[in-house]
């Protein structure tokens, strides 16, 4: 999805994070068997171009790695210490170099080359750490393919990044190693702020500029492209608490929002539009002086008829020369621009689809060249890490030998590569990635990786060939005379290490310029051969176009050679004049010597006393001694300097260290702040949350006094309908006494009326045996009269009556105990009536209502019984009276 949005104009960004050793740069890069992200996302981008007839693209690389927060260009070592700048697209680096690129392999060499100058190390868990970042950034320009070129232009970058790991404590590391993991872990700290900040979704301030990598990703991070984030983790258990901060970190940078856009550039600044300008300009140029040259050809055969043969041939030797001169000239002319027009045209890059499906016609294209990516892309990556463990000479002596057979024809590189093989064994399998570049190069050469438009001739392709033979001869000439100053140069500096770097490159150049002329020579003549067997009239044309090749290059070996001679005579002229002073010197010297020699003879003559002698040795001897022990002096004034020097170094070492150290405590200060920050604010927020909770934990603490308070009123409750229970209890055995009494008293009453029957029986039986008594006595209907004797009688009326008085008395202290019982009965009553108001207040249930109803109703029961007892009571006082 990244690689075509960029491809469709969105930028796009992938990049790779995690602790050390946990595989950011086997994932980016891969090895040869499985290919990582950076070689299938060029690979995808060339498909792309490939699947999309109808549009050109533009496609340029840069590489650069930030080391020790230092941009160094990777495709230009000399390139160091680049700024970052900023304009209307966002963050740029300032001179950094950018190639063109035509083919995936062409891609791949260049971070191959790279890969060379980047920063790796061993630590102890790395024997290959990256120390630096790298970006591998693809500027795609493309536009639809129109005649008018008034089409829009779509501008996007691929930034495709390979972060060096964060090092932890575990990582033990000294002196440089320490020092660059303080910048490794300082920016990607800086990095980790960044995506927090960014996630967090609050307009607050983002840090971008506090680390060179977020400065540079500003525009990518803030979500105007898309981005993939890859976070690689290593399994082992001691990692735990990093695997932890990566997940942590991929985590927030899940939340960070996409807003991501199609970027549009206007004409002027595309610098498609500008190529494809320059090349209708020239197109036109060329034709123009095609036009002019096939004219001046014309008027030369019709003055060739008109004129007479001999002066013809006078005036024709005379001017040919001079034709001969212009033409060349403007052969010269029509080849730069033509070589000039081949250039850019290479630069842009079509589907070779389009020569089928395009509906804008090939005459308009022109001569352009198609890409076709259909061979197999060698992958080259792998060989880095190896050469960076192989000693940096011999590294070097194999690059070159390779670089320079890359450019020799295939079989020949092959056999190159071989020897090169074959010298130096330790560093077999670094030859074998690169061949694999050189053979991935050698596919991307232009001329084989485009095919040449079915309408253009093959002599056109044997004039581009030797056009392109010639800039090369031009340019290797141009090369040799610099390499001779550059020779001259050193002889007068042996030591300048630099200055031999340079002849090397140079040497190398040369050798590879060499090499592609050869084969471009081969290619002329099979181009020649191709068309003499396809067209025979040209036949004559293409050998005298061969010869004037020929000529050219031995032209310009004699040039060369010429310029070889000159320098060799300029160094003969000053090594002659060098030994004729060194002769004049030496001559000089010879007559000094003669003349002191003279002198001491004379002076030896000469009769000297003995003691100025002595006295002159003596003093001379104190000299001697004076100046061994000021030169002692001296030299240990120069031992202490040097060591005041190295301990200089060493002090302003430590204090930068300490510097560095001091910025990244101060970045992990203010990360600390921050979070101190953040903390407390969430503990506020806790705080809150937690009052808010205590809050409804104390409202739910009140309910539960109310809740003890009604338990505790159950209880006494519960103890109360006990006791009342109780008291009905005791109310009914009083009342199943009360009844038993009442009972005992009916008994009692029963008797009575016995008592009572019989007495009337009784007087009636004293009223027949005849007394004088005729009393009549009546009761419930009964008359009762007898007569008898009334000693007996009223012996038995006393017996009787005292019967009846003792009946009294106890029907007497039965009502005194039914009375004291009554009021007993009422007094538990009233109280119990007391007891059930109170309980009604407090919401007696309604059976316990229904129960105290009941025993009230008992009671007044009990109460009406006694009352009928009492009756009965005076009744019986009344009949006996
Ligand atoms: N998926 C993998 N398959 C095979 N080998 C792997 C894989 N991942 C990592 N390695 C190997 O582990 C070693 C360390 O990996 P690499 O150099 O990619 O780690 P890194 O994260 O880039 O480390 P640093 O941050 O120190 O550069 C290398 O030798 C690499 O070949």
């Amino acid at each position: 999805m990244v690689v075509k949005g960029a491809m469709e104009g969105v930028n796009g960004t992938v990049f790779a994070y995690g602790v050390t050793s946990s595989g950011k740069t086997h994932t980016m890069h891969g090895d040869q068997n499985s290919p990582g992200i950076i070689p299938l996302a060029i690979k995808d981008v060339f498909n792309f171009i490939q699947d999309t007839p109808g549009r050109e693209y533009l496609l340029r690389v840069s590489y650069l790695e930030i080391y020790n927060e230092v941009i160094n260009d990777l495709l230009n070592p000399s390139q160091q210490n680049l700024k970052i700048r900023e304009d209307a697209q966002g963050t740029y680096v300032e001179g950094v170099k950018e190639e063109v690129v035509l083919s995936p392999a062409h891609a791949l060499s260049l971070i191959a080359a790279g890969e060379e100058h980047r920063h790796v190390g061993s630590n102890n868990f790395n024997l290959v750490s990256s120390r630096s970042h790298t970006i591998f950034t693809l500027t795609i320009e493309s536009s639809a393919c129109s005649r008018d070129g008034d089409e829009e232009v779509t501008f996007s970058l691929l930034n495709l990044i390979d972060l060096a790991g964060s090092e932890s404590s575990k990582t033990e590391t000294t002196g440089i190693r320490r020092k660059e993991g303080s910048y490794i872990n300082k920016s990607l700290l800086t990095l980790g702020t960044v995506i927090s900040k960014l996630s967090d979704g609050k307009p607050t301030h983002v840090p971008f500029r506090d680390s060179k990598l977020t400065r540079l990703l500003q525009s990518s991070l803030s979500g105007n492209g898309h981005v993939s984030l890859i976070c690689t983790i290593t399994p082992a258990s001691s990692y735990f608490e990093e695997t932890h901060n990566t997940l942590k970190f991929a985590h927030r940078a899940k939340h960070v929002e996409i807003h991501a856009s199609s970027n549009k550039i206007m004409d002027e600044k595309s610098l498609i539009k500008k190529y494809q300008k320059e090349i209708s300009t020239l197109k036109e140029e060329l034709e123009l002086l095609k036009r002019g040259m096939i004219s001046k050809d014309q008027v030369a055969s019709a003055g060739n008829g008109q004129e007479d043969v001999v002066n013809l041939c006078q005036q024709l030797e005379a001017g040919q020369m001079k034709m001969q001169s212009r033409l060349e000239e403007e052969e010269q002319a029509k080849a730069a621009l033509l070589e000039r027009i081949q250039k850019l045209t290479r630069l842009i890059l079509v589907s070779s689809k389009s020569s089928i499906t395009n509906s804008v016609p090939d005459v308009q294209l022109g001569h352009r060249r198609r890409h076709s990516f259909g061979e197999e892309e060698s992958y080259i990556m792998r060989t880095k890490r190896l050469l960076v463990m192989s000693p940096a000479s011999s590294r070097l002596e194999c690059f070159q030998k390779i670089t320079s057979s890359s450019l020799m024809t295939h079989n020949k590189s092959q056999g190159s590569i071989s020897e090169a093989k074959g010298q130096d064994n330790s560093h077999c399998s670094a030859v074998d990635g690169y061949i694999a570049a050189i053979n991935a190069l050698q596919s991307s050469r232009p001329g084989e990786h485009f095919s040449i438009s079915g309408e253009k001739s093959l002599s056109t392709e044997g004039d581009l060939l030797r056009e392109q033979a010639k800039m090369l001869a031009g340019e290797v000439a141009l090369l040799s005379s610099s390499l001779k100053r550059m020779l001259d140069h050193a002889t007068n500096n042996p030591d300048d290490s630099n200055l031999q770097v340079q002849i090397q490159k140079v040497k190398d150049d040369i050798q590879a310029k060499k090499s592609w002329i050869a084969v471009l020579e081969k290619r002329i003549i099979l181009a020649g051969e191709a068309v003499s067997l396809s067209t025979k009239p040209f036949e004559v044309s293409q050998n005298v176009t061969k010869l004037m090749n020929q000529l050219n290059e031995l032209t310009f070996e004699l040039e060369i050679k010429s310029a070889d001679n000159r320098v060799l005579q300029d160094r003969l002229e000053a090594k002659i004049a060098e030994n004729n002073k060194l002769e004049e010197l030496t001559r000089c010297l010879r007559g000094q010597l003669a003349a002191l020699t003279t002198e001491y003879s004379q002076k030896a003559q000469t009769s000297l006393s003995c003691d100025s002698v002595e006295r002159k040795s003596s003093k001379f001897e104190q000299n001697v001694d004076e100046i061994k022990q000021l030169k002692q002096e001296n030299t240990e004034l120069m031992e202490e300097k040097a060591g005041l020097q190295i301990r200089i170094q060493k002090v302003s070492e430590e204090a930068t260290y300490a510097r560095q150290l001091a910025s990244a405590a101060d970045l992990e200060l203010k990360r600390l702040l921050e979070e101190v920050t953040r903390l407390s604010l969430q503990n506020a927020k806790l705080q809150t949350e937690l009052t808010a909770t205590q809050d409804i934990a104390y409202s739910q603490l009140l309910t539960k006094p109310i809740i003890s308070e009604l338990q505790k009123d159950v209880h006494p409750r519960k103890e109360r309908e006990a006791g009342l229970e109780a008291a009905l209890i005791k109310k009914e055995n009083i009342e199943v006494q009360l009844q038993c009494k009442l009972e005992e008293a009916k008994q009692k009453e029963v008797e009575l009326e016995n008592d009572l029957a019989r007495m009337w029986i009784l007087i009636s039986n004293l009223e027949k045996n005849g007394s004088c008594l005729g009393v009549k006595n009546k009761k419930d209907g009964f008359y009762m009269d007898g007569g008898f004797q009334v000693p007996e009688v009223e012996k038995d009326i006393d017996v009787d009556m005292s019967h009846l008085k003792i009946k009294e008395a106890e029907l007497g202290s039965t009502v005194d105990e039914l009375k004291a019982g009554l009021e007993l009965e009422c007094r538990r009553t009233k109280e119990m009536e007391l007891l059930v108001c109170q309980l009604k207040g407090e919401g007696l249930s309604d059976l316990d209502a229904a129960a105290l109803e009941d025993l009230q109703n008992l009671h007044v029961e009990a109460l009406d019984k006694l009352c009928k007892a009492k009756a009965c009571h005076f009744f019986f006082k009344f009949s006996m009276f």
